[in-house]
């Protein structure tokens, strides 16, 4: 079978993978506060990303020898390119920010990437031990929360009550629309701050309605948490409602909003947001 056939598969594997990265990443963490470099965009970069980087890439390249790793943490310089066919994306730690100022809010992510769309996600919080999985084969997509003992649970995402929305944001990379949200523009609406990936799995938890972000991410920190949501039923699109798509791994994205319920139309919550 080839590989494009068998997203789930896979699953078993690389949440091995991300939880070996998780604990290469708990012994830095577990050895008190790190210094961190800082990278060319301002962000910070660790022991702890560097290691949990190193088992991820000589994992995956173990497990699918033909397909190519692309990781936050290359060494090599990076120049724009378009994204392979077929391709590993990876952020070995996610909200490095938080874990300097030792939050526990940062995840280990993993991303297979088909023709711009992630078809496999893993999110593992090293903290929790908690893990979410997505995948999509066929017409099959699974989405599942497996906690630290074992317990699986399906995640299924549901209709949205839009006299309480809650909307999950980043806890050190808020963006204009969020603060107006946070300071009442949108009635009904409340703000839960949480660091790293985690915001896609609280909306596909339940735990959060929708995920705003209008500040800068970069596709590997995303991709992973996408397809969990996606596979969940959610949606990821940018704020003019067009998909989230991956194209050059080395660009930004653009601002957008994932969402628990697809038929969510968000377009009153944007323009009060933005005239707030
Ligand atoms: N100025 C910037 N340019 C590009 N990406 C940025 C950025 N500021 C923050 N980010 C991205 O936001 C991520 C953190 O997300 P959050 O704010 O939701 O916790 C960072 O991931 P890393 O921690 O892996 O570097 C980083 O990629
Ligand atoms: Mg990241």
């Amino acid at each position: 079978m080839t590989l494009r056939a068998r997203p789930t598969h896979l699953l078993p594997e690389v949440a091995s993978l991300c939880r070996d990265a998780a604990s290469a990443i708990l012994e830095v963490y577990a050895a008190g506060a790190s210094q961190p470099d800082w990278k060319a965009d301002g962000t910070p970069i660790t022991a702890a990303d560097r290691a949990a980087h190193r088992v991820l890439v000589a994992g995956l390249r173990a497990l699918t020898p033909e397909v190519p790793v692309i990781s936050e943490e290359d060494a090599v310089p990076r120049r724009a390119m378009p994204g392979p066919d077929l391709y590993w994306l990876v952020d070995p730690l996610d909200g490095t920010k938080e874990f300097v100022k030792r939050t526990g809010e940062f995840t280990v992510n993993v991303a297979l990437i088909d023709e711009g769309r992630p078809v496999l996600g893993v999110v593992q919080a090293p903290v929790t031990g908690t893990l979410w999985m997505g995948a999509e084969q066929g017409d099959t997509r699974v989405a599942a929360r497996v906690a630290a003992d074992g317990e699986r649970r399906t995640l299924a995402c549901r209709p949205l009550d839009p006299s309480h929305i809650r909307v999950a944001a980043s806890r050190s990379h808020g963006g204009r629309l969020v603060e107006a949200i946070e300071a009442g523009a949108v009635p009904g609406a409340e703000v839960v701050r949480a660091g790293s990936s985690l915001k896609f799995c609280l909306v596909a938890e339940g735990r959060a309605d929708l995920y705003l972000r209008d500040g800068p991410t970069m596709p590997w920190d995303t991709a992973a948490a996408h397809c969990v949501l996606a596979c969940a039923g959610g949606a990821i699109r940018e704020l003019d409602g067009s998909p989230l798509v991956y194209g050059d791994p080395t660009r930004r994205n653009p601002p957008f909003l994932a969402v628990a319920d697809p038929h969510y139309d968000a377009r009153e919550l944007l323009r009060l947001a933005a005239s707030g």
